[in-house]
């Protein structure tokens, strides 16, 4: 039965992209048929004025459920019926073939697509035939990805190859097949498969099919009367869609993919060109994968029905166009569909009968040819009416009896070939390719048996390539790693190195500046030693005069003894005057005065003028030696007055510094108070020295005081007993100068000299008496004069020391310059120890540093040990792991050559246990239930076979380009 290619076209809703281009609609759909399709501002001459006319349009708003009751369902009582079928989706990227064939949810009555109606309504169909009726469902899934053949149900089979039989026509080889037996079966097998597709994101569409998908239905059926059978394949083939690169976008891998798509769409286009302009001899099946498996529906056995999807959008009007003019040439194609039957056993033995009477027949007309050729050639002849012929041989009751010879009639010449007409329709209900040229059909079947092998040794070699090519991938990969690995590792071994040499130069550093740190400290200790020194001997200068004060007596030192040899000395000149001097003459004088006078008492009149005169001198001397003492003890009084003046200076010095020192004690109080943590210990330390400093002086000052008012009522006594001295000798020189005048009046007149004699006596007792007197006048004198003497000097040196301190203390304490020098050696002293304190902090923070760095670097080095040893351990790892590889590969290999030399059908059903068992389903019943052999209820088990799930697993892992993540490729629906 021909008929041409059936073609509905369907135009989805304008998307959101046309929308935001405007959203002009630029087709109408007006006929009352529903079989044209108009552009709004199409040509309004030629062919497409009218528009274009297909079998069914289906406008925008269109219903998944019409397009399938209008345009697919009788595909599917063909199939049932033993055609082969074809539907399949054509149009531009984002025009809704996916939408139409799968749909856009398998759960809802609305939105799923014709697949899913088509198995649904073949399962209905199953279940309302006769009961005789015994049927065999089985699909597969597969995909046409860059020009290779994956199998989306083991998606590891990624390049399969086509095959073509004489029996079995076109067929891809090793592509699994599963049995299902209900439409939860089949819709399982779809979302698994579903997972596996090729689908990117493009500007044209979210979620752009990168692939054809082909979804196969073979369906067997079996009447269990008859024993006939019949088989239909039917196929649902969503193309992936054309596209402009610049609207799409694509690059990359999307690109290439987009480049693949468009190249095997156009050898599509190729063909149906081919079969419908009427003039090629050669249809380029060939050129593609995708007409090459589509050969038998593109002008073969098969009822095709073509859906082609277009935008209604001014946007995409020219693709719109472009896809109704494919569709218009498609329709245009023949095809051949026939019933794919086979006898039953009946027939088949009623036909071998018939052949076995026919070849007895044939052997009967060959006997008689021979008879009548032997006849001729012996020179015999042979009559008309003899002559052998077929219409009349007489073939025996046995099939292998010789028939007799009918005469011979042959009015036309017998065929070479026998005719077998049963057998010829037998042949001819198998799909089989249209022939291509000029090979008879020996030729044809010896091509054909050549190009399978031909095409396994491709796909072998193929495979092999693509292993070894994965491998060598993975090996360079692993390669790559591991120089990587490799180049961080001597990377981070040179970034360690290099720490750990800065480490060394920053722990070489750190040495040397502790080093140097603690000469620092060294010399600021000496400093601060220095200071220290200093500091005690501005203590000890100002502990001085206390000590001097109150350490008469205690001359241990050396100032001391110094200072007791002075007053040694300057008593010693002091009391020179007085013992060598005027008071040993005079009293020498006196004596002698004195003897004279004895002399005198004793020989009356011995006295000379010379004696007299030396007398007056002695009693001139005298005289002269008491002005002296009232000169002297004037003096003294004057002393003692600047004495008391000195006293009252020193005491008003003391009392200012007094009062300056509480001034400065307040100031430092103050700032004590206010620099609480600003002045520390040793401040304090200082202020207390100072204080302590200050009352030792102060009770030395007290002292001193107290000595010179002492010294002071000494002197006052002095003086009063200097002036008693003083008074007696005024006495004993007027004395003196009384006994003068008498000797001298005596010398003169010479008169009475008894009486004269009575006076010298008594004069001379009376000078004895005086001198005895003076002499011990003069002992007590000198005694006190040594003793007054020893006092002034005393005052003198205590004067002296008083000055000293008083200077140093204003030196130390009292002016200002010295205050700010204080000042300045307290800040000295506070920065210094500051500075030590800051040293000894570095330095501790030093050593901490040190200690830190010297454990970093310990730690770096055990780091970097270990990321030797680690490296060690990777290269020890690297290399266990390439022997693990090539032991891999030794086993792959073994592997492989086991399985080559298993059969392929094997290898499919060890992989995957799910719908491996048929699972025939009778008509008239329930759907399904198993038919009179069933599989051990394998179909509701294969569902959640672990097989599926590892085909998933594994097509997730697999599958290069992105899973589709609509509905049907939701594992949880
Ligand atoms: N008739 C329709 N009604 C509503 N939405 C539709 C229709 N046709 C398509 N769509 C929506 O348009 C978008 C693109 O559709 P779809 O993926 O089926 O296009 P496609 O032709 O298969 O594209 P590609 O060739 O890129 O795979 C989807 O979101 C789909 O749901």
């Amino acid at each position: 039965m021909s008929g041409n290619v059936k073609v509905v076209s369907r135009f989805r809703p304008p998307n959101s992209l046309e929308l935001k281009e405007g959203g002009d609609i630029v087709v109408d759909f007006d006929d009352s048929e529903g079989t044209t399709v108009k552009l709004r501002n199409g040509p309004t001459s030629g062919p497409e004025a009218a528009g274009f006319t297909f079998d069914r349009v289906f406008p925008m708003g269109t219903h998944q459920q019409d397009v399938f009751e209008y345009g697919i369902k009788e595909t599917v009582d063909d199939v049932l019926n033993g055609y082969n079928g074809t539907i399949f989706a054509y149009g531009q990227t984002g025009s809704g073939k996916t939408f139409t064939m799968m749909g856009s949810d398998i759960d809802s009555e609305d939105l799923k697509g014709i697949i899913p109606r088509i198995t649904e309504q073949i399962f209905t169909n199953i279940a309302i035939s006769p009961p005789h009726l015994e049927y065999l469902v089985k699909v597969s899934y597969m995909e046409i990805y860059m020009e290779r053949i994956r199998d989306l149900l083991a998606p590891q089979n990624d390049n399969l190859q086509i095959h073509e039989e004489k029996s079995r026509g076109v067929y891809i080889k090793g592509l699994s097949d599963y049995y299902v037996s209900d439409q939860s079966e089949v819709y399982e097998i779809m979302r698994q498969g579903g997972l596996a597709r090729a689908v990117s994101s493009t500007n044209m569409n979210a979620e752009s099919s990168r692939s054809h998908s082909i979804f196969l239905v073979t369906i067997q059926q079996r009447n269990t009367e008859t024993g006939s059978q019949k088989s239909g394949n039917l196929y649902l083939v969503d193309l992936a869609g054309s596209e402009k690169v610049g609207k799409t976008g694509a690059s990359g891998q999307t690109l290439e993919e987009a480049k693949k798509i468009n190249k095997s769409l156009s050898a599509l286009g190729m063909v149906i060109n081919a079969l419908t302009d009427g003039k090629s001899s050669h249809i380029p099946y060939r050129d593609s994968k995708l007409t090459r498996i589509l050969q038998e529906s593109l002008g073969g056995n098969s009822r095709t029905t073509l859906i082609i999807n277009c935008s209604p959008c001014y946007y995409n009007q020219d693709e719109t166009i472009s896809t109704l003019r494919f569709g218009v040439r498609a329709k245009s194609i023949k095809n051949k569909a026939r019933v794919n039957a086979e006898l039953s056993p009946a027939e088949l033995k009623a036909l071998l009968k018939k052949a076995q009477a026919d070849a007895a027949r044939q052997q009967a007309y060959i006997t008689a040819l021979e008879t009548e050729v032997k006849r001729w050639r012996s020179g015999a002849q042979v009559a008309e009416s003899e002559w052998a012929d077929l219409s009349k041989v007489v073939v025996g009751a046995s099939a292998g009896e010789s028939g007799t010879i009918a005469p011979a009639s042959a009015s036309r010449p017998p065929s070479t070939r026998p005719i077998t007409p049963a057998i010829e329709a037998l042949r001819e209900s198998r799909p089989e390719t249209p022939s291509s040229g000029s090979m008879d059909k020996d030729e044809r079947d010896e091509f054909l048996r050549r190009e399978n092998e031909l095409a396994d040794q491709v796909t072998e070699r193929e495979n092999a390539l693509k292993e070894t090519r994965a491998k060598l991938q993975e090996a360079e990969d692993e390669l790559a790693f591991l120089r990587e690995r490799e180049a961080e590792l001597s990377e981070t071994n040179k970034t360690y190195a290099k720490d750990s040499e800065e480490l060394k130069l920053a722990h070489d550093r750190l040495i040397y500046e502790h080093k140097e740190t603690t000469i620092s400290v060294d010399i600021l200790k000496e400093q601060i030693q220095d200071l220290h020194t200093e500091i005690e001997d501005l203590r000890r200068s100002a502990n001085e005069p206390g000590r001097s004060a109150t350490g008469v007596g205690q001359s241990a030192d050396p100032a001391q003894a110094d200072r007791d040899r002075k007053k040694a000395e300057l008593v010693g000149q002091m009391m020179e005057g007085y013992t060598a001097g005027a008071f040993t003459a005079l009293e020498q004088q006196v004596r002698e005065s004195l003897s004279k006078l004895d002399l005198v008492a004793g020989d009356k009149g011995n006295l000379s003028s010379e004696d007299i005169a030396k007398i007056k001198g002695l009693f001139d001397d005298s005289q002269s030696v008491a002005r002296e003492n009232t000169e002297r003890a004037q003096q003294a009084e004057e002393q003692n007055k600047l004495l008391a003046q000195s006293r009252d200076e020193l005491e008003d010095r003391f009392a200012k510094l007094e009062a300056e020192y509480d001034e400065l004690l307040d100031k430092t109080m103050q700032n004590d108070e206010t620099n609480a943590t600003g002045y520390n210990d040793a401040a304090q330390e200082v202020r207390l020295k100072l204080e302590a400093q200050y009352a030792s002086k102060r009770e030395a000052h007290l002292g001193e005081i107290a000595d010179l008012k002492r010294q002071l009522e000494l002197r006052a006594n002095e003086k009063a007993k200097l002036q008693n001295n003083h008074e007696v000798l005024r006495s004993a020189y007027d004395e003196l100068k009384r006994a003068l005048a008498v000797t001298s009046a005596a010398a003169d007149g010479g008169k009475n000299l008894a009486e004269e004699a009575r006076e010298m006596e008594r004069v001379r007792r009376s000078m004895t008496t005086q001198l005895a007197e003076f002499d011990n006048m003069r002992k007590n004198l000198m005694r006190d004069l040594q003793n007054r003497c020893e006092k002034v000097v005393e005052l003198e040196l205590a004067l002296d020391t008083t000055r000293e301190h008083s200077n140093n203390l204003i030196r130390n304490s009292n002016v200002k310059s010295q205050a700010k020098k204080m000042a300045h050696l307290e800040h000295n002293l506070n920065n210094l120890v500051r500075v030590q304190k800051s040293l000894v902090d570095q330095n501790t923070q030093l050593k901490k540093d040190i200690n830190a760095s010297t454990k970093k670097l310990m730690n770096r080095q055990d780091r970097i040990a270990q990321l030797e040893q680690q490296f060690a351990e990777a290269q020890a790892d690297l290399k266990r792991a390439n022997e693990r590889f090539d032991d891999q590969v030794a086993n792959l290999k073994q592997a492989m050559s086991h399985r080559q030399a298993k059969p392929a059908g094997a290898q499919t059903g060890a992989a995957l246990g799910f719908g491996r068992i048929a699972k025939p389903i009778r008509g008239g019943g329930p759907i399904g239930q198993p038919g009179p052999q069933p599989g051990p209820g394998a179909a509701a088990q294969g569902l959640r076979h672990p097989g599926i799930a590892s085909a998933q697993a594994q097509s997730i892992d697999s599958s290069s380009p992105k899973a589709r993540s609509s509905w049907f490729f939701s594992a949880t629906k």
